[in-house]
């Protein structure tokens, strides 16, 4: 094993330096798309300044006779379209495909200096992540990079799940972790066949009541999805990276879709992926936060000064510790507005209130 100080050296003689801190970059929505899909590419800068990532999407929803077409695709568009302050992101196939290997030779030779994150999925533990690591750092000191590309890993086996400490914290190079609710629910072996969202069967039942214990039961669907986030969250905070929900699969079901993506920025997300246009605006409402939540986060940090101590405001308490969950609110309202000036109006408008 290396030694610790040698975390933040480069894997590569020329390779740029790691970053020690990973830059919070506006990423509410990760919108998929499949670069060998023409009509898709075609509608690529019309669809780029409505989001906050574009990802060129490799692997599963591309057919496997498709893979060149869809690596090909994505250096087109990479080099034919100005993406102005939108990240550009790739989902390369799996490690263990047969087209992993060129996806990465290919973009970060031909568009390395355009990439800002490469996803890969079914990361099992550090050792994929190391894999990738030492590739990026040789591939990057060819290519002449002058900044690191950022992995991400999606969570999506049951052996990742066991190992998402060790992933969070493989590399200076992890930018975040997404939930793939979909392989993970097949890797587990779990008896639902939808991407992402709940199960009507996956509930509690009231107690018994009533005279003779025969009154009719209230039901309430859980969350089959609750666990996996929260340790995925948890690893991520303890690391300094950025947790994001993933996939919603019945793109019809926008009120469903929206619930889940709620779920994920309460518990702690920072984005999710967006698979059709539909779900765009739903992301960046639901992992903006809200003028009013604003406004009260910046009322506390206000009241609070040094943030110690304890006051009363409307009613509720607040003291250093929620001086800290308002700045969160705040730092992140402040992140989003710098790079949406509609929501910088609404955030402005609600604080005079
Ligand atoms: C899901 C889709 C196949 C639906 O496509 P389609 O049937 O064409 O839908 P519509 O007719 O409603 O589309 C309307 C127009 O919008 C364009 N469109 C659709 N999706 C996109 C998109 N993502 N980006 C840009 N443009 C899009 C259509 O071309 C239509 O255009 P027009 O005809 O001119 O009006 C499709 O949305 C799709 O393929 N989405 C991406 C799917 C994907 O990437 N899946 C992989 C990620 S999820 C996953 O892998 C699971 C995860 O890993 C896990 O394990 O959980
Ligand atoms: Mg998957």
């Amino acid at each position: 094993m290396r030694s610790p100080k040698d975390f933040f050296r480069p894997l590569a003689v020329g390779a740029p330096a790691p970053v020690r801190e990973v830059p919070f970059r506006p990423s509410r929505m990760i919108h998929f798309f499949d670069p060998g899909n023409e009509k898709m590419a075609a509608k690529v800068p019309d669809i780029a300044p409505t989001v906050d990532v574009l990802l060129g999407n490799l692997e599963d929803a591309v057919a496997a006779d498709r893979k060149e077409a869809a690596r090909s695709g994505l250096v087109k568009v990479a080099k034919a379209t100005d993406l102005g302050d939108t990240q550009l992101w790739t989902r390369i196939n799996s490690l263990d495909s047969p087209w992993a290997l060129d996806d990465l030779l290919t973009l970060v030779t031909e568009i390395g200096d355009k990439l800002d994150v490469i996803m890969v999925p079914k990361v099992e533990g550090a050792e994929d992540i190391h894999y990738v690591d030492r590739l990026l750092a040789q591939l990057e000191a060819k290519a002449g990079i002058q900044r690191p590309i950022l992995v991400h890993a999606i969570l999506e086996t049951a052996t990742g799940v066991a190992n998402v400490e060790e992933i969070a914290g493989a590399s200076p190079r992890m930018q975040g972790i997404s939930l793939g609710p979909a392989d993970l629910a097949a890797s587990r072996r779990m008896k639902t066949t939808r991407v992402g969202g709940g199960h009507p069967g996956y509930l509690v039942r009231e107690d018994p009541h009533g005279a003779d214990g025969s009154a009719p039961r209230a039901t309430f669907q859980q969350d089959l999805w609750h666990y996996t986030l929260a340790r995925m969250v948890d690893a991520c905070a303890a690391h300094g990276i950025l947790p994001y929900y993933g996939p919603f699969g019945d793109i019809k079901d926008t009120t469903a879709c929206e619930d889940q993506f709620r779920n994920a920025f309460l518990l702690g997300c920072v984005g999710a992926w967006s698979l059709h246009p539909v779900q765009i605006a739903i992301a960046k409402r639901v992992f903006s936060p809200s003028p009013a939540d604003v406004a009260w986060a910046r009322k506390v940090i206000d009241a609070m000064g040094d943030g110690t101590g304890a006051v009363m405001i409307d009613g509720k308490m607040q003291d250093d510790a929620t001086y800290k969950q308002c700045q969160v609110v705040a730092q992140l309202a402040d992140a989003l507005a710098a790079r949406d000036p509609e929501l910088r109006d609404a955030y402005a408008a609600a604080e005079k209130e």
